[in-house]
This record gives C-alpha cells, sequence and structure tokens, in this order.
C-alpha cells in the first residue's frame, strides 16, 4: 500500500539544534547536529535563546532574522517589477556559471514529471557583492533597484549567513571522531573565489500566469556544502533514506533550515548525506511563497572525492550539477547527479 502523506501534525520531526548552545561548545548538542547531517541530511537551526537576549540585546532577536526581513522586502520588491525588465538580468546573459541573476519561472524542471518548475529566482553571487577579485563571474555594476537601494544590507546579510555557515562547519570538523585530515572550513576561506551565492525565491500563486504544468522545485541535493534556508511558508519537503518518506519542513518562529549539499557530502568522506528537498504546491491556489537561500560552496579549487572516488574541483562539480536542473526527466534519471540516486526524480505524484 503507498504510504500516505504525513499530516502536519504527525511529521515525523527533523532534528533541532540551537545554535548558541553549539557555539558554546555543548558536545551533546554538536553530536545531535552531526548525526542529522549523517541521516536526514538536514537539521533545524534555532537562532532564538534566552542566551540570545542577552548576546544580541533585550529582543533577543538574533541580527541575522532581522536582515532577512529586511531583504525579504527588497525581494518582494524585485519580482514585482514587469517581467521584461527582469530578464535584463536573466541568469544565461549573466555569465556561465549561473551564480548570478534572473531565472524566470518554467526555466528548470518542476515537481512533477514532464513539468516545469513554479517560481521565479534572482542570485546574488556574493563574490561579486564584496567586489572580489580575480571573480569567477563577471561583476554586474547595475544591479536592479530594489537592490541597488538595498545593497548594504544585502551584503551584511550575506557576510553573517557566509560567517554562520563557516561556525558551523568549524564546530562540524572539531566533534567529528575521527577529525577530518583538512579541517572544512579551509576549502571555506571567506575572501577565497568560490561559487557561493545568495538565492532569494518567489514562488508564484496559481493564476493564469502560471500554467498548471509549472508547479514547485524538483527534488534535488545542493551542490554546494551548507544551505541556509529562510522562509515563513511551508512546501519545503526532505527526503528521509531511513523510512523512504517525505518529511515536511514546517517553518518555525526564530529558526531556519540548514542542508548539506553534495560538496560537503564529498569533503566529509560520505559520512554526511545531502539532503533531498523538493518544494510542492501550497494547498491554496492564491497562496505564494517568498524564501531566501544562501548557497555556501566550496572555493572554486578545492578538490573533493565523490563517493565513487572521482575528483572533482569546486567549479567542476558545480558546472556538471547545473548541466542537468535544466536536463529533460529521461536525461536526469539516467545519472546519480541530479537526486544522488539513479532512476529516482522523487517527483510528486497525483
Ligand atoms: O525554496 C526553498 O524552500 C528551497 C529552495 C532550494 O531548494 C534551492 O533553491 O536549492
Ligand atoms: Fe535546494
Amino acid at each position: 500500500m503507498p504510504k500516505l502523506e504525513p499530516a502536519e501534525n504527525e511529521a515525523p520531526q527533523l532534528t533541532s539544534v540551537s545554535v548558541s548552545k553549539i557555539e558554546d561548545g555543548d558536545v551533546a548538542e554538536t553530536c545531535k547536529m552531526l548525526q542529522a547531517c549523517a541521516s536526514d541530511g538536514g537539521f533545524y537551526l534555532s537562532l532564538s535563546s534566552d542566551a540570545d537576549a542577552n548576546r544580541h540585546g533585550v529582543s533577543g532577536r538574533h541580527p541575522l532574522l532581522a536582515l532577512a526581513d529586511h531583504v525579504f522586502g527588497t525581494a518582494k520588491e524585485l519580482f514585482s517589477m514587469p517581467l521584461e525588465d527582469k530578464m535584463h538580468w536573466e541568469m544565461d546573459l549573466w555569465g556561465e556559471l549561473q551564480i548570478g541573476g534572473y531565472k524566470p519561472v518554467g526555466k528548470h524542471s518542476g515537481v512533477r514529471r514532464g513539468g516545469q518548475d513554479g517560481f521565479e529566482n534572482f542570485l546574488v553571487p556574493t563574490n561579486a557583492l564584496l567586489d572580489m577579485h580575480p571573480n569567477p563571474n563577471p561583476y554586474h555594476p547595475d544591479w536592479p533597484t530594489p537592490l541597488k537601494d538595498n545593497l548594504d544590507q544585502v551584503t551584511e546579510f550575506g557576510t553573517l549567513c557566509s560567517d554562520l555557515a563557516v561556525r558551523l562547519l568549524v564546530a562540524m570538523s572539531k566533534a567529528i571522531d575521527p577529525p577530518p585530515a583538512t579541517p572544512y572550513q579551509l576549502c571555506h576561506r571567506p575572501g577565497k573565489p568560490s561559487t557561493t551565492s545568495l538565492a532569494m525565491l518567489h514562488y508564484l500563486p496559481r493564476t493564469s500566469l502560471v500554467e498548471s504544468h509549472q508547479v514547485g522545485h524538483m527534488a534535488h541535493t545542493d551542490v554546494g556544502s551548507l544551505t541556509l534556508l529562510f522562509t515563513s511558508t511551508p512546501g519545503l519537503e526532505v527526503y528521509r533514506p531511513s523510512s523512504e518518506e517525505w518529511v515536511p519542513v514546517i517553518p518555525r518562529e526564530g529558526t531556519i533550515f540548514i542542508n548539506v549539499g553534495d560538496s560537503l557530502r564529498f569533503i566529509s568522506g560520505g559520512r554526511f548525506n545531502s539532503c533531498l528537498h523538493r518544494v510542492v504546491p501550497l494547498a491554496g491556489k492564491s497562496l505564494e511563497r517568498y524564501s531566501l537561500a544562501f548557497f555556501c560552496r566550496p572555493e572554486l579549487t578545492a578538490i573533493s572525492e565523490d563517493t565513487e572516488g572521482r575528483q572533482w574541483t569546486g567549479e567542476e562539480w558545480h558546472r556538471a550539477k547545473y548541466k542537468v536542473f535544466r536536463a529533460t526527466n529521461h536525461e536526469q534519471e539516467k545519472s546519480s547527479l541530479l537526486t544522488g540516486r539513479k532512476g529516482f526524480l522523487g517527483e510528486l505524484m497525483g
């Protein structure tokens, strides 16, 4: 008998850990995080706690959350621009690494077989924000107005996300037994060129503008090392390998979701699992969804080995993976690049 989709209130819980406990060196909390990386490949990270109230002032609200609110505002302004204006920044015009620019709805496969995706996104390469050289992508000084007007906050948000990702990598490297030959953070040195990027995503409500075959976000594992995901709207699901079921990620106040990508799976010698996830359509037709995803990715020249012993630089893996996002379902099924499993697309049934 097919497994029932779990109702929200009986969802098998994904692990939740507190950032302040991890940063205070709490061994049990850090082990919980490592276990989640090895099993589901993802976990909730709570940024708010009593300890944070002391650290960050009376409100106890982590500065990253306040900045995220601001960047959501920027994203909403940006996506409300006319399509023809947004297309000036179409990601293919921007640069061949596809770590910057605008992706219109329907460019990639979607969550239903044979269909297309149901979201638009705008990617901001953090290299360009911090104006690094050499830069893998041409710097595009002429940002869309909403981004230009809020560049300081967006830059600060990217910097804080990057700091947090690196602190998590440090905690992981310290706690894992046996310790890695190269601590994970040394492949993610801030200031070194990488494909690290910040994505603003907008899942459109199902109106006449969005065809019925343009739905959600296909099942995939992320190309990089750690993804920091911010959203207040459900829709994201994680595939739990141990029970072969999709588990919903339910947004919680003061909490973000972290997932392990392919690069960290490789760097960890396969001890971590890359989180297989997808975004399914919302129940209400008129609902729309915004999310922010900070993709912490290894340095362009960092070398890691996949589970079949093949070596990749950060850049090579990135290029191989992006090709498959645009392939047909038939092509995608032939390799394990997209979902980590050959012949498994994890599409939404029914
Ligand atoms: O929007 C989301 O919740 C997930 C986005 C995502 O998985 C991605 O862009 O890689
Ligand atoms: Fe993803």
